[in-house]
């Protein structure tokens, strides 16, 4: 049930990592406690997978944090769901605002990768969040409806999908949704998605999501988990993994 059940939290490393920095999260990993009440995936850069997945406690996942629409071929520098597999990770990140905005993945795009990663068999966090400009003149419904439905309609298993509200202002800012921002939206997709696919799905929050404003968020009825960015390099990342005990 929303708001009681299970929390999903990821961890986005982005583009930061080295072999040393990795030993630290796995380190406190490790060594916090962590609710059984939480589902964790944690996504370090692609050429970490391996090294990563290798030395994790067996209880968390491991996502990549792109990948592309094809299985194999002439297409270099990018990586491919079956690759992802190969090395032992079960999830991937799709449609993240930084590969919105900084690699120009349009909507279309976005919708091929999550169909194809699916079709593969990874499981996928597919991200969707309005910027601060399509707030303001008051879009944040018509952008992330928009959105969700370029993904949705490429969606052939709603179980291996995760979708990620990130507001595009709340991301590395240090100004968080407040939870009832996070509650309206969510609650408004799960809407959406029920009238326009019948499904029902997990729906976490992302965008500055620390170890203090977790608890919070993580008490409204329609926020299922986090997508966690800075913070889940450092020690807090276990307290927002343990906000919903
Ligand atoms: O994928 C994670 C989001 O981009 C949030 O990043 P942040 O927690 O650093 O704001």
């Amino acid at each position: 049930m929303p708001g009681t059940g299970k929390l999903f939290v990821g961890g986005n490393w982005k583009m930061n990592c080295s072999k040393k920095q990795a030993e630290e999260v796995i380190g406190f990993l490790k060594s916090g406690k962590l609710s059984d009440n939480a589902e964790i995936v944690v996504s370090p850069p692609a050429p970490y997978l391996e090294y990563v997945k290798a030395r994790l406690p067996a209880n968390v996942g491991i996502a990549a944090q792109n990948c592309y629409k094809e299985e194999k071929g002439a297409f270099t520098g990018e990586i491919s769901p079956a690759m992802i597999k190969d090395v032992g990770a079960e999830w991937v990140i799709l449609g993240h605002s930084e590969r919105r905005a900084i690699f120009h993945e349009d909507d279309a795009l976005i919708g091929q990768k999550v169909k194809h990663a699916l079709s593969a068999g990874l499981k996928v966090i597919a991200c969707i969040g309005e910027t601060l400009q399509e707030r303001e003149a008051n879009k944040t419904e018509e952008v992330v409806f928009r959105q969700m439905k370029a993904i949705g309609d490429n969606i052939s298993d709603w179980d291996k999908v995760v979708v990620a509200y990130e507001p595009v202002w709340a991301i590395g800012t240090g100004k968080t949704a407040t939870p009832e921002q996070a509650q309206e939206v969510h609650v408004k997709l799960r809407a959406f998605i029920k009238s326009n696919f019948q499904k029902d799905v997990r729906i976490i929050y992302g965008g500055s999501v620390t170890g203090k404003n977790a608890k919070e968020l993580a008490s409204q009825r329609d926020v299922d988990g986090f997508l966690v960015g800075g913070a889940s390099l450092k020690q807090e990342f276990v307290d927002i993994i343990n906000a919903r005990q």
